[in-house]
């Protein structure tokens, strides 16, 4: 059976890379894009800085900073509003996933009609969205590069995942510059959730030998550079490397998909509004301590690329020894020990493992669990 690799045709990353995408969009020829960010990209003088940049090349923008973390439906229909008003021939994302997210839903609805929650679900839309250019500013999702959008339902508190190359981006762009301001906490949240899209990708059943070329790549410059990035946020070396490390390990997950901490972590992002990244790194050991017992092989890959020395152990000492790992990276980069001090209720964990086994993550991963198990991996990680 084939497999398919997505991503954007056009991808700047590195030192100067927002300059440098400058004449990309130009040669598109698009008159007015409708800048997607939030409040703090705007008031922070990024998204002036965006809007500068292209009325130097004479294309006009207004601007949507309404963006919620863990974006929703009013935020795309919002949004939609203020392109339709200025006649916006594409549209522009400043920040991270979540302005990607809801710039996605946006584009998507502009050139598709109807509801967003018209196209839950995998490959929904007959249409490619409006032409997206995403700037990315969190290391982090890789929303700049998938064809996943998440956008939560504030009615029914549940993230709804879109999933179809629609929802590309036609130009990527990653400029450490825009991540140094990113705090300690906001960049260890971001690095552990690209290192959950490595491992996840890594281990689920879509693997393919490009995504895991990708996943190894991604385990090693995070495992390099996290905790730098954490300690010293103008290191733009570490800043660089992990921009690299979290696009890699987006272009694993964007053709491998992802597995339970993801379907698990969308329940606690849905249901309490918690940081994306955050419900990843405190869920990743658990998963992969349920996981082993089916991929024990490819976990010791992962500890490998994250420089352990795993030559004289056994695939079980070597999947004990990447989630040892993980858990020190975790710790190292101050993330929240457990769901207890997230303030997740064990009331709800019933109906948070119901969800997460109906999530779209949930298919590829490498251990098909039940109701009673996938409580059992909640409870283990309060
Ligand atoms: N579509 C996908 O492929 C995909 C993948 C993973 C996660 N997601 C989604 O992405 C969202 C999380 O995105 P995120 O983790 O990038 O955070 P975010 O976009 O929600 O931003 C979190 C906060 O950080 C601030 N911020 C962003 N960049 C900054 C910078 N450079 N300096 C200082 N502050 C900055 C934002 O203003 C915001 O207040 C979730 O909704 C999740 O569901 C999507
Ligand atoms: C299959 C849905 C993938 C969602 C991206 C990570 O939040
Ligand atoms: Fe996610
Ligand atoms: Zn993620």
């Amino acid at each position: 059976m084939s497999t398919t690799f997505f991503i954007p045709s056009v991808n700047v990353i590195g030192e100067n890379a927002l300059s440098d995408a400058v004449p990309h969009i130009k040669a598109y020829g698009f008159k007015h894009g409708l800048i997607v960010t939030d409040s703090f990209m705007n008031k922070s003088g990024a998204a002036k800085q965006v809007s500068d940049l292209l009325a130097k090349e004479g294309v006009k923008t207004s601007i949507y900073d309404g963006t919620h973390p863990n974006p929703t439906v009013t935020n795309v229909n919002d949004g939609l509003k203020i392109l339709k008003e200025n006649n916006c021939d594409f549209v522009i994302s400043l920040g991270g996933g979540s302005p990607h997210d809801c710039a996605k839903g946006i584009a998507l609805l502009a050139s598709n009609g109807g509801e967003i929650k018209d196209y839950e679900g995998l490959d929904v839309p007959k249409k490619p969205q409006l032409p997206l250019v995403s700037i990315n500013t969190t290391a982090g999702t890789a929303s700049e590069i998938t064809r996943f959008c998440i956008i939560t339902d504030e009615v029914r508190h549940i993230k709804m995942a879109i999933v179809t190359s629609m929802v590309t981006p036609i130009l990527s762009v990653n400029d450490p510059a825009l991540m140094a301001g990113m705090p300690p906490g906001l960049t260890a949240a971001t690095g552990m959730d690209a290192l959950t899209h490595a491992v996840e990708a890594y281990v689920s059943i879509a693997a393919s030998p490009i995504t895991d070329a990708c996943a190894l790549k991604a385990a090693t410059l995070i495992a390099d550079n996290l905790r730098t990035a954490v300690k010293d946020g103008k290191n733009m070396v570490a800043r660089e490397n992990m921009a690299y490390a979290q696009l890699l390990a987006g272009m694993a997950f964007n053709n491998a998909s992802l597995g339970y901490v993801h379907a698990m972590a969308h329940q606690l992002g849905g249901f309490y509004g918690l940081p994306h990244g955050v419900c990843n790194a405190v869920l990743l050991p658990h998963v992969e301590e349920y996981n082993a017992p089916k991929c024990a092989g490819r976990l010791k890959d992962i500890a490998a690329a994250m420089h352990v020395n795993v030559d004289n152990m056994s695939d079980e000492e070597g999947a004990k020894a990447c989630i040892a790992a993980i858990r020190a990276l975790s710790k190292d980069v101050n993330i929240p020990a457990n769901l207890t001090e997230l303030k997740v209720k064990a009331e709800d964990i019933p109906t948070l493992a119901t969800n997460a086994l109906k999530d779209a993550c949930a298919a590829t991963n490498p251990r098909v669990g039940n109701q009673a198990e996938v409580e059992g991996i909640f409870k283990s990680a309060m």
